[in-house]
């Protein structure tokens, strides 16, 4: 059973490299890849470097790259797979934001997932599929990073303060690697429509 890991300043996170079996996470990959209307998004006016996806509960607002959305509800693959992160993690979710990172050049740069709709102390649960990537997280005024490769099927939650006082990314990287899907569940919290 994976546990929680506390780090500086009351972060705290869990990983567990083994939440879905081998089958299940090739499964839902394949399903991912096919059954999502994947998109690049733009923020003021540039292209995100990865596509992406949002599902949210029914009649919840929430907005997203400067855009507001409401909520459509969940299709019942994904709704299992929360189901699973909320047991494993303790912590419920009202929506999630998938990610797909197309190659190595693909990334998330340093931020936060400190979203005030988001509330005081947010968990966010991230399932990994496909190409393991390297995920880093820097603490904003220590000189301290951690380094996770997370892999197919795996789980990784950050809890605890660790929105505050620390930074997270997926870097780009030259290795000549095969696409990754990341769903990061999320707690929109007092926005209901
Ligand atoms: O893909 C990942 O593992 C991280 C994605 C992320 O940080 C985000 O979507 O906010
Ligand atoms: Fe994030």
């Amino acid at each position: 059973m994976a546990e929680w890991i506390d780090i500086r300043d009351g972060g705290q996170f869990l990983y567990d490299p083994t939440f879905c079996s081998p089958e299940e996470a090739d499964t839902l990959f394949a399903w991912l890849r096919t059954s999502i209307a994947w998109k690049q998004e733009a923020v003021r006016g540039k292209p995100l470097p990865r596509l992406n996806a949002w599902f949210a509960d029914e009649g919840l607002k929430y907005s997203y790259s400067g855009l507001s959305h409401l909520g459509t509800g969940w299709l019942p693959e994904l709704e299992e797979i929360r189901s699973a992160v909320e047991t494993t993690s303790g912590t419920t979710f009202n929506s999630l934001l998938l990610n797909l990172y197309r190659d190595g050049q693909d990334s998330i740069g340093f931020h936060t997932d400190a979203e005030p709709e988001l509330g005081e102390n947010p968990a966010v649960a991230t399932v990994s599929f496909g190409s393991v990537r390297e995920f880093v997280l820097k603490h904003r005024k220590a000189r301290e990073t951690l380094s996770y490769q997370l892999g197919h099927g795996s789980l990784f939650v950050m809890g605890g303060t660790s929105q505050h006082h620390w930074l997270h990314a997926l870097p780009k990287t030259e290795e000549a690697l095969g696409e990754r899907v990341s769903l990061t569940f999320r707690r929109i919290v007092g926005t209901r429509a």
